[in-house]
């Protein structure tokens, strides 16, 4: 193996399969070592008075409802945030105005080449999730700042987000890698 070879290896890149790097158009853009894309994204925060309305909404069972940002189109959006949230395993946040899962991985290369696969994604679409990178999980989650709220855009990255995790081999919160000795 030469040491190029080794070294971006250790990036968990050259070892992705031939189904995800076609699958995913940002990183067939970037050739076969992608430029590192950064792992957190710094979320800018809005001024308090942009939030309308101030307090988060919620329902009789005490569940947040989402809240979308202004134009976008409810009776499309609604729908879709159902299916994540009810078939995909995602939550909203606690204001509601945004959606966030973990995703559990057999190996830290693995979550860290998720984490890569979504990052390469985002620098090609301009909207960037918050993202936790632990031993063998990442939790993800999407909001859009301006306008302020849940997006089709989150939706469209949470689905991203769900077929990346598939073909990188995502598991059952039970089976993901944890630290420390095992029991
Ligand atoms: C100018 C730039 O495209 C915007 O600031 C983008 C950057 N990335 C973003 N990412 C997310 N998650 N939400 C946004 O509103 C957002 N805005």
């Amino acid at each position: 193996m030469r040491i190029s070879d080794h070294g971006a290896d250790i990036l968990g890149l050259i070892t992705l399969p031939h189904t995800i790097m076609s699958s995913f158009p940002a990183f067939r853009l970037c050739g076969r070592l992608p430029r590192p894309a950064p792992i957190l994204s710094v979320t800018r925060t809005a001024p308090l008075t942009r939030l309308t309305p101030l307090s988060p909404v919620r329902m009789a069972s005490n569940t947040v409802e989402p809240r979308f940002a202004e134009g976008e189109d409810a009776a499309q959006l609604g729908p879709d945030t159902q299916t994540l949230l009810q078939r995909q395993g995602w939550a909203l946040d606690a204001d509601g105005m945004g959606v966030t899962k973990t995703f559990h991985f057999k190996s830290y290369f693995k979550a860290v080449s998720f984490v890569n696969l979504i990052a390469a994604e985002s620098s090609a679409k301009k909207h960037h999730p918050t993202m936790t990178v632990r031993i063998g999980s990442v939790d993800v989650h999407w909001t859009t700042h301006r306008p302020r709220g849940l997006t089709q855009k989150d939706i469209a990255m949470a689905r991203h987000c769900d077929n990346g995790a598939d073909l990188m081999g995502a598991v059952d919160p039970g089976q993901g890698l944890k630290c420390g000795p095992k029991p």
